[in-house]
């Protein structure tokens, strides 16, 4: 084909492409939200200037050795120009922001990048960006256009199972970004913060999110409520296979069950299932995962002041408390036990700070003193002076705690979503079929191996 037509073919295909393109790009902007449409927007400015901001804010580099190429074209006797090489981006939008994928430079990575994200902000006027590194010579930058820790948001839990039991998706960090814990071998989870920033809350986001699995029993001790009756969990008691107020003894009464019902799976778990760890195989209806909620529980562990006959009683319960929880934390792991210890005062008079310390997830919502944010989430929160639950004193972050996210260095701030006690109880009452004592599920010791048991459950 002569040179003319084969221009002309390859200019129609070009056309082909952009009209395909643009018709795509319009399509998609018309049929986002208006959230979606802001982010679009930000997102087709970031890369339009980047080749001129980028350089502005050092983050490029001068390539001073000419290609092959380069010099074969370069006129005689002159030598080529440097180039100027940027990290190449692309970009993808959702409602709250724009995450940015950006190859790296030689000389430009994580480090530099983070330098400038406070400039990057404020050039593209976003609230926040974070540079995380997103694999070999990659970044993920990340560019929210407004503080998501300053909306409250809301979760209404459903009647489906989660696919999971391994995590627990609690909320979102200060970046848009989900968050979630562990619950796979996590022994314990300490949530500290002052009355009314959203404990009780996180509490029903855990029950509402897994009670609909028939693999997870729950029991609850609440310090709040006089009787098993009244308080916070009253709603939900269908889907607690056992539930206490603040009465220390009928509390001792449930831990010592528990004790003994974590001895029984150690010793049956082994045969039955073939495996020392339930998380090798996952919890099941057979082999329920037990989440124990002790709401309050500085009343079952502190020391009562006072030499009276009374006083030493309770003393010696408390003590008992102590030591009966401290021994589900560090030998309930590999059973499928997690217990979730809440309080408002996590300092060592009230909460054992080995029932603390070993509690592998620690979480505090506002506090007021540094000794309780040291206390609730470690010494190290001193150097995190941004992400300190202090810094959380204020209406605007109720719901909002701090605490520390695998693999991520240092403290983060995550919005947890509200979800009110009306729908958890509603959960708990549509998935109260399920509620089953795990002791009850134990094979006995003479009785059937691990295959008819899983037939028989
Ligand atoms: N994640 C959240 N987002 C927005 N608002 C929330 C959130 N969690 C709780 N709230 C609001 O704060 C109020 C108090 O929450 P919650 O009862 O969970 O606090 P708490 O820390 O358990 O308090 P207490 O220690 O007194 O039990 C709730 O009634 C609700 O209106």
């Amino acid at each position: 084909m002569p040179p003319e037509p084969i221009a002309h073919v390859a200019l129609g295909i070009a056309a082909a492409f952009l009209v395909t393109f643009g018709a795509f790009t319009a399509l998609r902007y018309l049929r986002a939200d208006s959230e979606t449409r802001a982010s679009l927007r930000l997102a087709s400015r970031i890369r339009r200037t980047w080749r001129r901001s980028a350089p502005m804010l050092g983050l490029a580099v001068a390539d001073r050795t000419p290609t092959t190429g380069a010099q074969l074209i370069a006129k005689r006797g002159r030598r080529p120009e440097p180039r100027t090489r940027i990290p190449a981006i692309t970009t993808r939008a959702d409602r709250t922001g724009v995450s940015i994928r950006m190859k790296t430079v030689a000389g430009i990575g994580v480090d530099e990048v983070t330098q400038q994200a406070r400039h990057l902000a404020d050039l593209w006027g976003c609230a926040r960006v974070s540079v995380v590194p997103d694999g070999p010579g990659r970044l993920l930058v990340r560019a929210v256009r407004f503080d998501p820790l300053a909306a409250p948001t809301r979760y209404r839990p459903g009647l489906t199972a989660p696919a999971t039991l391994r995590v627990w998706p609690m909320g979102e960090d200060e970046y848009a970004k989900p968050v979630a814990a562990a619950l796979s071998n996590v022994p314990g989870i300490a949530v500290a913060g002052l009355p009314g920033y959203g404990k009780t809350s996180l509490i029903n986001s855990l029950i509402g999110r897994f009670a609909p699995s028939d693999a997870v029993q729950f029991a609850v001790a609440d310090g709040k409520a006089e009787t098993a009756d009244a308080g916070d969990y009253a709603e939900i008691a269908p889907r607690l296979f056992a539930f206490v107020g603040d009465d220390l003894a009928e509390a001792n009464k449930l831990f010592t069950r528990l004790v003994k019902l974590r001895r029984d799976r150690f010793a049956a778990m082994k045969r039955a299932l073939g495996t020392a760890n339930l998380w090798d195989v996952n919890p099941s209806a057979a082999w329920p995962l037990v989440i124990l909620v002790i709401d309050e529980a500085h009343t079952f562990f502190s020391q009562p002041k006072g030499s009276d006959k009374r006083s030493r009683e309770l003393a010696a319960l408390a003590a008992e408390n102590a030591r009966l929880v401290d021994d589900l934390i560090r030998k309930g792991r590999s059973v499928g036990f997690v217990t979730i210890v809440v309080t408002q005062k996590p300092t060592g008079d009230a909460i054992p700070t080995s029932i603390r310390d070993n509690c592998g997830i620690r979480v505090s919502f506002a506090q007021t003193t540094q000794e309780a944010a040291v206390a609730a989430l470690g010494d190290d929160i001193r150097q995190w002076p941004d992400a300190n639950p202090v810094s959380l004193q204020d209406p605007a972050y109720v719901g909002v705690a701090s605490m520390r996210i695998q693999g991520q260095e240092g403290f983060t701030r995550v919005r947890m979503p509200e979800v009110t006690p009306s729908d958890t109880a509603e959960v708990a009452t549509a998935t109260a079929h399920l509620t089953v004592d795990p002791a009850a599920l134990l094979p006995h010791r003479d009785g059937p191996g691990p295959a008819d048991f899983t037939k028989a459950a």
